[in-house]
């Protein structure tokens, strides 16, 4: 599913190497925590794989596809394959619930009837149906982090990237939203989840877990 080679990343303008000669695999229908302390690079690797920054060295391959070599429309295509889920929810605000998943379908082209079908199948997978129509901006932080999950799902992605997803959540929350990551890998999805959460890994059995570290990145479990 992913593949990096002795990734090396050098942001422009920093004197020090995020990290340098960096490999990792990623199994089709694998669960991997990616913990690490601050500053270690989670979302630089996360960032990489999204193909929103390129290696300074080595290759991140996405479905088999290099991510440093790929034309726009084909690096929309793996994107396409992609659902992203942030710390920050990252909704617009203003528009319904509805509308927040709708427009993500919409713009990887799916349309009419199919739209309609899929938001109310992703909403009800997060158990959102009947705030359907309200503005996302009034939602509890966890409300919009289940929208985001929705968003997130509702193509049902080949691969899952979750930067810190229940960073500003509060235990609660924090375990339903662990828990809808881990059904929608039960329903085939890879996941790959960036954490400062020690506690996470624990509660996820079958997972694995990748610590960075120093530029270093080391499988735990
Ligand atoms: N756009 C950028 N330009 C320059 N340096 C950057 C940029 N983004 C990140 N960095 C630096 O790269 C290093 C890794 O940052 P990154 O955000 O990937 O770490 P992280 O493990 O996700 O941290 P956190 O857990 O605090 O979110 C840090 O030293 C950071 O300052």
């Amino acid at each position: 599913m992913v593949r990096l080679e002795r990734v090396g990343k050098l942001y422009h303008g920093a004197e020090k190497l995020v990290f340098d000669g960096l490999d990792l695999r990623l199994e089709p229908g694998s669960f991997v925590f990616l913990c690490g302390p601050s500053g270690a690079g989670k979302t630089t690797l996360i960032n990489l794989i999204m193909g929103v920054e390129l290696p300074t060295t080595g290759r991140v391959l996405v479905a088999g596809r290099d991510m440093g070599a790929l034309r726009p429309r084909a690096m929309a295509k793996i994107r396409r394959q992609l659902g992203v889920v942030f710390q920050d929810f990252r909704l617009l605000g203003r528009r319904s619930v509805f509308e927040n998943v709708a427009l993500a379908l919409r713009v990887c082209g799916v349309g009419g009837a199919d739209t309609q079908r899929m938001v109310e199948q992703a909403l009800r997978w997060v158990d959102l149906t009947d705030k359907a129509m309200v503005r996302a901006d009034t939602l509890s932080g966890g409300e919009q982090q289940r929208v985001a999950i929705a968003r997130a799902l509702a193509r049902r992605p080949k691969l899952i990237l979750a930067d810190e997803p229940t960073g500003n959540l509060d235990p609660q929350n924090t375990q339903r939203v662990l828990r809808l990551l881990q059904k929608a890998h039960a329903a085939g999805s890879t996941v790959l989840l960036a954490t400062h959460d020690p506690t996470l890994p624990g509660r996820t059995p079958n997972a694995s877990v990748a610590e960075l570290r120093g530029g270093k990145l080391e499988m735990v479990r």
